[in-house]
């Protein structure tokens, strides 16, 4: 370790959102809430788009919508989710990933709205989720696929909005960093036989370092027939490269894109015409 670290981000995040969900629970009831379900526009299938796009032979890309991180700041100026969904769907991408969460990424729910509005890609909505409030609301906003965190729940938890997700007819993607945390994800059971997929993010999110090692030191441990996606910090064709060699065909990618003037056309540059 080099340099001053910076505060447990994560920590951080986690203590506001539970203010957050106490706001938005003081507007909106969750039996409220849960009467919108019903209106909500029916899930597209995340997983099984991932997994189409690789029977295909091509490597499945989740392109987020991301305007802001905390470890970057203002990462786009100019930003209209409806026209990076469009240009992302133009590019090849097999899925979208939006930021809803303000307070430390600047998102938007209306901005998965948008996006999705704009497209027929499904949707993943990256938030902190740890309540199932956030699940369900991820549904009424239309979300196709919700982000769970494996180091900001515990098992109870983790397990208890995995298939509360699949209930409500969405996919799960659960994001792990490191060993102790992918033995945690690996012990969720199935739930109508469908398991999440496997993020593993190269950034770890207390201290921001990124490394692509963080994939490829956990493959070992994963059981065949999982479904891994590589998450963060790949930004060149040597990258991509280096995450196929090892037989990763799913990628989530943001900050590459997101600095380029047009999106679509950095994704389809950087995994379809190399
Ligand atoms: O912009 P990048 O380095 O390509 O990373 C995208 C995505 O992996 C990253 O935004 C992310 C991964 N896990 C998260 C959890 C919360 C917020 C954001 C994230």
């Amino acid at each position: 370790m080099s340099g001053p670290q910076p505060p447990d981000v994560l920590a951080r995040i986690l203590r506001r959102k539970q203010e957050e969900i106490a706001e938005r629970l003081a507007r909106t009831p969750m039996r409220e809430l849960q009467a919108l379900v019903a209106e909500a526009s029916p899930a597209r299938g995340f997983a099984a788009a991932i997994e189409a796009r690789i029977a295909s032979g091509e490597p499945a890309v989740i392109a987020e919508v991301k305007k802001a991180s905390p470890s970057k700041g203002v990462i786009r100026e100019e930003f209209d989710p409806a026209a990076i969904a469009r240009s992302y769907e133009a590019g090849g991408a097999a899925c979208l990933s939006v930021l809803t969460d303000t307070d430390f990424f600047q998102g938007e729910d209306d901005f998965l709205h948008q996006a999705r509005g704009a497209c027929n890609l499904p949707v993943l909505r990256k938030d902190f989720t740890v309540d199932p409030y956030q699940v369900v609301e991820a549904r009424v906003l239309g979300a196709d696929c919700i982000l769970l965190i494996v180091a900001a729940l515990d098992d109870d938890r983790l397990a208890a909005l995995n298939a509360q997700a699949f209930e409500l007819g969405m996919d799960v993607l659960v994001e792990v960093h490191d060993r102790g945390e992918l033995a945690r994800a690996l012990r969720l059971a199935p739930c109508d036989g469908a398991l999440p997929l496997l993020g593993i993010n190269n950034r770890d999110l207390r201290s921001f370092d990124v490394s692509l090692d963080t994939t490829l030191s956990l493959l070992d441990d994963i059981p065949a027939g999982r479904r891994v996606v590589t998450e963060s910090g790949i930004a060149t064709a040597g990258d991509v490269r280096r995450m196929r060699d090892a037989g990763i065909e799913a990628f989530l990618v943001g900050e590459t894109f997101m600095r380029a003037p047009d999106p679509g056309l950095a994704l389809r540059e950087l995994f379809f015409d190399p």
